[in-house]
């Protein structure tokens, strides 16, 4: 039986941020070396990234693609907080490098947050501070509004916009949101109305914006949605900046259009320009919604945790590139990413050719397989675009490297009722069709059949395997373990086709591999030999 696969080997991590310590104790007392070395700069970034596995940062990290360019061992960016725009997704997935947040750990302080700039713009409570300490009395300045019967528009109801949503309600604000994700059955259950932004915009009083920054959310608010708020409508942005246009809102504060906002952060943090800041209907924080201690704890242990479960192959929380890895966690699966894997390396090395693969066909079969082929398919891949090397493809990377290969994969399942569940993995390359059908029996990974030779035993896909083609004949296994002989090569066991006729695929497994198969070419049609 093999060992359990520990699918990410983690051993020294970088903390580039201010991180809760816990994060820092959790990874050690489980053997993680770990490295904190707060404000360095891009170029030490790009220095010292290449030693090690793991990156932990918070949002002021800008991991972006040169950065991940040099870091040659990188296996996992761990972002201790919500928003992963400060990483660059699309090149660590490439790359295969796991990317995973923590995002429930800070909602709470960022709701919280949002509802004191919410209570804060209604009652000039900033202002008012700031004028006491210059030893004004000045109470007619400071005339606020009541939230009670307000209305308050949520844009993005998730995590932080169903919290904001369920506590103004307690001042008996009325709210009201869009979500193009959120059903509207399920925000109405925590009392939020949902309607187009069209609708949104003309009914409130307050907007709160709790989207993730994306080109669908980027200027969510801009000179064209003010126009349609009511005149003086407040606003609130703790989400990212540049959801709410900055030159715009300036633009609305500075006509009476917006009569207030309260801002967290900022499309350049800190900002260079400081012109909506010091508007004195502008009241905002240095990027402090997540800055409570409890968020901190709570980011910082769920990274480190999250980083010690996938290290011990337990599961994969929080990953937000890498699902098809998240479902090979259970030990069962792990051994059919093993075969996928072997498969896929079987068929690279019997279509002996470099050229591109036109497409991967999985098909499985058997129940314990129904929800298989999604990584089945990455596996096959993986194997088949394997050299062999520490970070090439990987679960992470194998349906955009097949994509960028031109390669087009194919899953299908049949319900045929196999006990054992089998996986067959088609491949096309230069116009021929490569077949291998394989099983997991007893935990070993197996080989059935190949490009339609039924082998009489099945062969465990494991150490190094000899593949060749060849009409039977008596003399054929003699010849060839004569060849092994004369080169040393010990032959552990050998599988040929139930088939007789015509040119049948054999398999032997051999202690070492053969220096050179041009001395087998007088016996066989093609051949092949890999160590798995
Ligand atoms: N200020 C801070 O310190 C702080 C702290 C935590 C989170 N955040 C940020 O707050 C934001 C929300 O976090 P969350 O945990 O609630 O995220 P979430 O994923 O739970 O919710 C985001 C919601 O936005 C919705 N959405 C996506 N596109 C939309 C669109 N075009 N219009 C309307 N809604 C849209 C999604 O469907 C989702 O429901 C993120 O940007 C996060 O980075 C900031
Ligand atoms: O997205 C987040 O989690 C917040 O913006 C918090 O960011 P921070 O961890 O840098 O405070």
């Amino acid at each position: 039986m093999r060992s359990k696969m520990a699918p990410v080997s983690i051993r020294r991590v970088l903390i580039s941020e201010s991180v809760d310590p816990s994060c820092k104790t959790i990874l050690q007392e489980n053997g993680i070396e770990v490295t904190e070395r707060q404000n360095m700069s891009k170029d030490e970034l790009i220095a010292q990234i290449k030693d090690y596995d793991g990156l932990i940062v918070r949002s002021a990290t800008k991991v972006t693609a040169d950065v991940i360019g040099a870091a040659s061992s990188l296996r996992v960016i761990g972002r201790a907080g919500t928003g992963v725009d400060n990483v660059d997704v699309d090149v660590a997935t490439k790359k295969g490098i796991i990317v995973m947040n923590t995002p429930s750990g800070n909602t709470i302080s960022a709701a919280e947050l949002t509802c004191t700039l919410l209570m804060s713009l209604s009652r000039h409570v900033l202002q008012a501070a700031i004028s006491m300490k210059a030893e004004n009395w000045d109470r007619k300045k400071f005339m606020g509004a009541e939230l009670y019967g307000k209305t308050l528009g949520i844009v993005g109801l998730g995590r932080i916009g169903k919290e904001v949503a369920t506590r103004m309600q307690s001042f008996g604000m009325r709210t009201i949101g869009y979500d193009p994700i959120t059903p509207p059955e399920v925000s109405a259950s925590w009392g939020v109305e949902q309607m187009s932004l069209e609708e949104l915009w003309p009914q409130c009083d307050y907007i709160t914006v709790h989207t993730p920054l994306m080109p669908s959310t980027t200027g969510l608010l801009n000179d064209v949605s003010f126009a349609k708020c009511k005149r003086g409508v407040k606003v609130v942005n703790c989400a990212r900046g540049g959801i709410i246009d900055e030159a715009a809102l300036l633009r609305a504060l500075e006509s009476g259009q917006c009569g207030g906002a309260g801002l967290d952060v900022f499309v350049e943090e800190p900002p260079r320009n400081w012109a909506l800041v010091k508007h004195p209907n502008v009241i905002s924080c240095p990027h402090l919604g997540a800055s409570t201690k409890e968020a901190q704890a709570r980011c910082g242990q769920d990274i480190a945790l999250q980083i010690v479960d996938m290290v011990k192959g337990k599961a994969l929380v929080g990953a937000v590139n890498a699902q098809v890895l998240a479902s090979t966690f259970t030990s069962d699966s792990q051994q059919w990413v093993r075969l996928g894997e072997a498969m896929g390396r079987v068929l690279k090395a019997c279509s002996s050719s470099k050229q591109p693969y036109a497409h991967v066909h999985i098909t499985t079969q058997g129940d314990c397989l129904k929800k298989s082929a999604g990584f089945l398919s990455s596996a096959a891949v993986v194997g088949l675009l394997s050299e062999g090397t520490e970070n090439g493809p990987n679960l992470v990377n194998a349906l955009p490297l097949a994509e960028e290969t031109g390669i087009t994969i194919k899953k299908s399942h049949s319900d045929v009722n196999e006990a054992n569940g089998t996986c067959m993995v088609e491949v096309s390359v230069n116009g021929s069709i490569y077949t291998a059908l394989g099983s997991v029996r007893a935990e070993v990974p197996i080989l059935l059949e190949l490009n339609g030779s039924v082998f009489r035993q099945p062969i465990p896909l494991f150490g190094n395997l000899l593949f060749f083609k060849a009409a039977g004949s008596p003399q054929l296994l003699p010849s060839v373990a004569s060849i092994l002989a004369a080169a040393a090569v010990e032959m552990d066991y050998f599988s040929a086709s139930t088939a007789s006729e015509g040119d049948q695929w054999y398999c032997m497994g051999i202690q070492s591999l053969l220096g050179d198969l041009g001395s087998l070419k007088p016996l066989v049609k093609e051949a092949a030999q890999l160590t798995v």
